[in-house]
C-alpha cells in the first residue's frame, strides 16, 4: 500500500527536524568544564564533589575528566555514574632526568597539558579536582576568545621560599608593600594560579606546548610555571572570586570578600576537604572550617548525584545547550550511535 501523503510529509518533517538539530548541535560552540585526575587515591572524591557542585549551580555544560592510566576502573565508573565525560590521557613528563628541579609532588601536573588536545570543544574552563564551584560561572565562557584567563596567585606561602620574591617579601597581591628592587631586574610579570583557567583547546597550540616543554627545564611549580611562561603575552587576570586561593584569607584578607567567592580552591596545606584534620597551620580558622563544611554538604547531598538529578527532571534541556543530556549524547556520539540514531530515517 503506497504511504499516504500525510505519512510521507510527517517523515520528511521529522527527518528535517533531526537534521536541523544535528546541524545546530554541530555548530554550537562546544563548551565544557575539564578537570584532571591521577592515581588511585582520594582525589576522586574531589572530582565527584566538583561534578556535584557544578550540578548544584545548574551549569549548562558537562564536566570532562582527563584521567591518567593509573586511575582504577572503579574510580572511572564512579565518575561516569556521576555524569562525567571520562577521557584517558597519557602522562606528560618534563625533560628527562631534570625532574629534581620541580617539587616531586607537582611533576604529575605536567600531564594537565593534554587538555589542549580536546579540540572537540571550542572553549573549556579547567578546574583542579580540589576546587568547588559555589556560584554559576558559565558566563566566563562568553569572554573574548584569544586570551588565557586565570586568577593571580600569591607568593607568601612557604612553598614559595625558593623564590627571590618570597625572600624579599614581595607579593603581586600587594605590589606597593615591598618595592621590587631594580637590582633584581624587572618586576616579575603577573603570575596566575593554574588551578583554574579559561582556555581554547587547539592542536597547533598543543603541538607547540609539548615541543616547548621538551626544551624547558622543570621548575618548582612545574606546569604552573610553564603555563605562566607560555601564555604570558595573552594572560588576562580575572577577579579572585573565580579562584579563591585559600592562603589569600590570611595573607591578603584586604583583597578578598569571602561571601562573594564563586569558586574555592582548597590548595593550602591541610585544606583538602576529603582528608581534613584541622591540625595544620591556619586550618583551625572559622572561614576554613566553614568552606570545608560547605564542600562536604555538596559531596553528601544525594539529590545532586547524577542518577537522582536526572530522575528529578532537574536536568532540563534548553534551546542552546543540553544540560545533563550532554554526557549521554557525548557517550553515544563517541560510540557512533547518535549520528546513526539521528540520521536514521524515521520508522514512522
Ligand atoms: O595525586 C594527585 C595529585 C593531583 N591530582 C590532580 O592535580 C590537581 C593539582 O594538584 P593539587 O590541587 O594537589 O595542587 P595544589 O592546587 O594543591 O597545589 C589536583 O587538583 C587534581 O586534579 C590528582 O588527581 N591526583
Ligand atoms: O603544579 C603546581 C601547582 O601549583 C598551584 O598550587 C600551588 C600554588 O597555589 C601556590 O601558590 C601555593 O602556595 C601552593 O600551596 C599550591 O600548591 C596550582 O594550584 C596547582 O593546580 C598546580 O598547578
Ligand atoms: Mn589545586
Amino acid at each position: 500500500m503506497a504511504p499516504n501523503i500525510t505519512d510521507t510529509k510527517a517523515a520528511a518533517v521529522a527527518a528535517s527536524t533531526r537534521a536541523t538539530a544535528l546541524a545546530k548541535a554541530a555548530s554550537l560552540p562546544r563548551r565544557a568544564y575539564v578537570t584532571f585526575l591521577a592515581g588511585n587515591g582520594d582525589y576522586v572524591k574531589g572530582v565527584v564533589g566538583l561534578a556535584k557542585g557544578l550540578r548544584k549551580v545548574k551549569s549548562k555544560y558537562p564536566l570532562v575528566v582527563a584521567i591518567l592510566p593509573d586511575v582504577p576502573e572503579d574510580h572511572r565508573k564512579i565518575l561516569v555514574d556521576q555524569g562525567c565525560i571520562v577521557k584517558e590521557i597519557e602522562p606528560v613528563y618534563p625533560p628527562e632526568n631534570q625532574t629534581q628541579f620541580a617539587m616531586a609532588y607537582y611533576v604529575i601536573n605536567y600531564s594537565k597539558l593534554r587538555i589542549w588536545e580536546f579540540v572537540e570543544y571550542s572553549k573549556m574552563i579547567y578546574l583542579d579536582g580540589d576546587i568547588q564551584v559555589f556560584e554559576n560561572i558559565d558566563h566566563l565562557f562568553e569572554m573574548e576568545d584569544g586570551y588565557f584567563y586565570a586568577v593571580m596567585d600569591c607568593f607568601c606561602e612557604k612553598t614559595w621560599s625558593h623564590t627571590p620574591q618570597y625572600k624579599i617579601g614581595y607579593c603581586q597581591q600587594c605590589p606597593d608593600k615591598v618595592q621590587w628592587p631594580s637590582q633584581l631586574g624587572p618586576r616579575p610579570p603577573l603570575y596566575f594560579n593554574a588551578g583554574m583557567f579559561v582556555y581554547e583547546p587547539s592542536l597547533p597550540v598543543y603541538d607547540v606546548l609539548l615541543r616547548t616543554l621538551k626544551v624547558t627545564p622543570p621548575t618548582p611549580f612545574a606546569e604552573q610555571d610553564f603555563l605562566n611562561m607560555f601564555f604570558r603575552d595573552i594572560y588576562k587576570p580575572i577577579p579572585p572570586v573565580y579562584n579563591l586561593v585559600m592562603a589569600m584569607l590570611w595573607r591578603h584578607p584586604e583583597n578578598i570578600e569571602l561571601e562573594k567567592a564563586k569558586v574555592a580552591h582548597y590548595c593550602a596545606a591541610g585544606s583538602k576537604p576529603w582528608r581534613f584534620t584541622g591540625k595544620e597551620e591556619n586550618m583551625d580558622r572559622e572561614d576554613i572550617k566553614m568552606l570545608v563544611s560547605q564542600w562536604w554538604d555538596i559531596y553528601n547531598d544525594e539529590s545532586l548525584d547524577y542518577k537522582n538529578f536526572v530522575a528529578s527532571g532537574e536536568a532540563e534541556v534548553d534551546g542552546d545547550e543540553e544540560t545533563g543530556l550532554q554526557p549521554f549524547l557525548a557517550a553515544l556520539s563517541e560510540a557512533g550511535v547518535v549520528d546513526h540514531y539521528i540520521n536514521a530515517p524515521s520508522a514512522a
